[in-house]
């Protein structure tokens, strides 16, 4: 193990910071089968990015979706912000992995649209739209429709209106999957400096060690199914140069490298 990697203990450094997400013995059974979580605790520190890893299966998406209050677990708890989840709620926002734009609304009222179901009149919501959707790089853009839209483009217009909704948590369920590399690259920046400025809890489902590595202040590693938490690990990667570079960084590159190692007996 290098210093580079730190396998961390409930009570570390981390968990001293104020966690906004606590996940309590969380269990997930999908019929009398398939049990793919076991006995999950969790905290999420507040204005942190945590990354959940693991192999295909392991229950990634569950977890997120329980944290979101879209599955209920069978046994444990959620709680946040004190209280316990028992459905989606407004200090939390959801981001799918296809996006789930509507392809016939534009992207101004797709960016709007969670404040819409909150009944946030129109000329508010389109003036908080417009500005996430400028934050993410889509000024100009307001009027078009999501098949005009490359999948990088309309990702962003996922993110927009989950930042529109102003939760304090986003859930992201590998939110790069269905985008090129080179626009997940250039998303994933976005992403980084999106959380300097909007200082968001983020809890993001990846399959890519390597994207876990750069964004992540905190990766959980879950077990193949059913899954439960085998290690958390807390990658020290100084993230103020430029992208290249931190990528040639060799904190980043020994992260990744003892990550894959742990990884590697589960891979398919
Ligand atoms: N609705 C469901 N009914 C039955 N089994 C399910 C259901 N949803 C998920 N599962 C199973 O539960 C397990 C965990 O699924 P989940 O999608 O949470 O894993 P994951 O780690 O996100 O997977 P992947 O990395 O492949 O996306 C898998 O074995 C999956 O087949």
């Amino acid at each position: 193990m290098t210093a580079a990697v730190r396998m961390l203990r409930e009570t570390t450094k981390s968990d001293t910071a104020q966690p906004i997400v606590e996940v309590r013995h969380i269990s997930k059974r999908y019929g009398s089968s398939v049990e793919a979580l076991r006995d999950i605790n969790l905290t999420f520190p507040t204005g942190q990015l945590t990354s959940l890893l693991g192999p295909s299966g392991c229950g990634k998406t569950t977890l997120l979706k329980i944290i979101a209050g879209l599955l209920e677990p069978t046994g444990g708890e959620v709680v946040v912000k004190g209280k316990t989840v028992t459905g989606p709620g407004p200090e939390r926002a959801f981001v799918f992995q296809d996006f789930a734009l509507m392809p016939w609304a534009s992207v101004l009222r797709n960016a709007a649209f969670g404040l819409e179901l909150q009944g946030i009149d129109k000329k508010k919501r389109e003036e908080t739209a417009r500005h996430y959707i400028n934050q993410v790089g889509l000024s100009g853009f307001e009027n078009r429709y999501p098949h005009e839209l490359s999948g990088g483009m309309r990702q962003r217009v996922g993110l927009a209106r989950a930042l529109a909704v102003n939760a304090d948590v986003l859930l992201l369920d590998e939110p790069f999957s269905a985008v090129d590399e080179q626009n997940r690259r250039k998303f994933q920046e976005d992403l980084l400096r999106l959380r300097e400025v909007e200082r968001k809890t983020l809890i993001f489902v990846t399959h890519s060690i390597e994207e876990a590595v750069y964004l992540s202040d905190r990766i959980v590693l879950l077990s193949p199914r059913p899954g439960r938490v085998s290690e958390i690990i807390e990658p020290h990667v100084d993230r103020s140069g430029p992208p290249d570079l931190i990528r040639r960084n060799p904190a980043y590159l020994d992260t990744v490298e003892e990550i894959w190692h742990g990884l590697r007996d589960y891979a398919d």
